[in-house]
């Protein structure tokens, strides 16, 4: 019998059941068979914000929900984040409840597989990151980076390789800002091709904001947010998607939440739901 390490959450039997309906099916399989069960999870303030600043690391979640963030982690076989949370948060990106694989459990069963997307591969990792601090200690696995390079640095394929990680190179659109836009639908289903048969995506603004554009939203099998009693002011990294119009030109909402289900959680509120789709 494995001891848990002291950072173990604990997230009880209890509180999983209401989730259930929000969340992948055990089997794991997507609603399509070419797409893994997507959901996008994310914390905001109640300023819409992720974060103070988008170099900064800002806990929002208490410590009930953040313990809901790891269980939901539990269940995927994926967790996506843009390359500017890796370096903003140094994550560790594993699931810390006890009971799953490093915390109690033998081998890395119901740990995810990090996924970053990172188009020109500026993510400056090292044995120090906490990532590989985690593969190291068995309590995590390594991530996958997502790329619009062909041919990433060859000594960042191979540090990645000792751990079991990957370059995954994809097709992006280059964008007159000098940025880069992912295909969603292509990316899944890239990730669904490479075994992850559901994914959550945690963030940061920009991933999110793209994926709650008109043209990829209905990608997304479930929505979870975590809205903590907090105004982190003004300059945070705001949750905003582009605006939508009508025919007539005029304003509409950007997105909308159908199915919506909210439960207390310590003193934040979790809400779930699903995209509602135009009619
Ligand atoms: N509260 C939360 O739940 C939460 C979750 C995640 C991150 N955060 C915070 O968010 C901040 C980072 O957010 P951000 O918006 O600056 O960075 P981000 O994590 O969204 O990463 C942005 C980068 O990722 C890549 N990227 C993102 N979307 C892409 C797309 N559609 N196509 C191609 N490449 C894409 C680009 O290189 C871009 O520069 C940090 O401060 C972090 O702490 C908070
Ligand atoms: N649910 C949630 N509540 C928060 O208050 C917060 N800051 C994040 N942020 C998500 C983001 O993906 C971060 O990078 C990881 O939460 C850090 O990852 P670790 O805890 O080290 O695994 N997520």
């Amino acid at each position: 019998m494995t001891t848990a390490p002291r950072d173990a959450l604990e997230f009880p039997e209890s509180d999983r059941g209401f989730l259930e309906p929000h969340l992948p099916p055990q089997n794991g399989s997507g609603p399509q068979s070419d797409l893994p069960f997507t959901t996008l999870t994310f914390a905001t303030s109640l300023d819409s914000s992720l974060a103070l600043s988008p170099g900064a690391r800002t806990v929002l979640s208490g410590p009930q929900s953040k313990a809901m963030t790891h269980y939901l982690r539990s269940r995927h076989d994926g967790i996506v984040i843009g390359v500017g949370t890796a370096v903003a948060d140094d994550p560790g990106l594993n699931c810390r409840i006890s009971g799953v694989g490093g915390y109690g459990k033998e081998g890395l069963h119901g740990q995810p597989r990090p996924v970053v997307i990172d188009p020109t591969a500026r993510w400056e990792f090292s044995d120090d990151s906490k990532l590989f601090q985690l593969c190291r200690e068995g309590r995590g696995r390594a991530p996958w980076i997502i790329t619009a390079l062909e041919k990433p640095d060859a000594k960042k394929v191979a540090f990645l390789k000792r751990y079991g990680g990957k370059f995954i190179s994809v097709k992006m659109t280059r964008l007159h800002t000098g940025g880069h836009q992912i295909d969603w639908q292509d990316l899944l289903v890239t990730l669904k091709s490479h075994g992850l048969r559901s994914v959550m995506v945690e963030g940061g603004g920009q991933v999110i904001k793209s994926l709650l554009s008109p043209h990829y939203m209905s990608l997304l099998n479930s929505v979870i947010v975590t809205i903590a009693p907090t105004w982190l002011g003004e300059g945070g990294v705001v949750v905003s998607p582009a605006r939508r119009f009508d025919e007539s030109g005029n304003a509409i909402s950007a997105a909308r939440l159908k199915n919506v289900k909210w439960y207390p959680f310590g003193e934040d509120v979790v809400l779930c739901g699903q995209v509602k789709l135009s009619d």
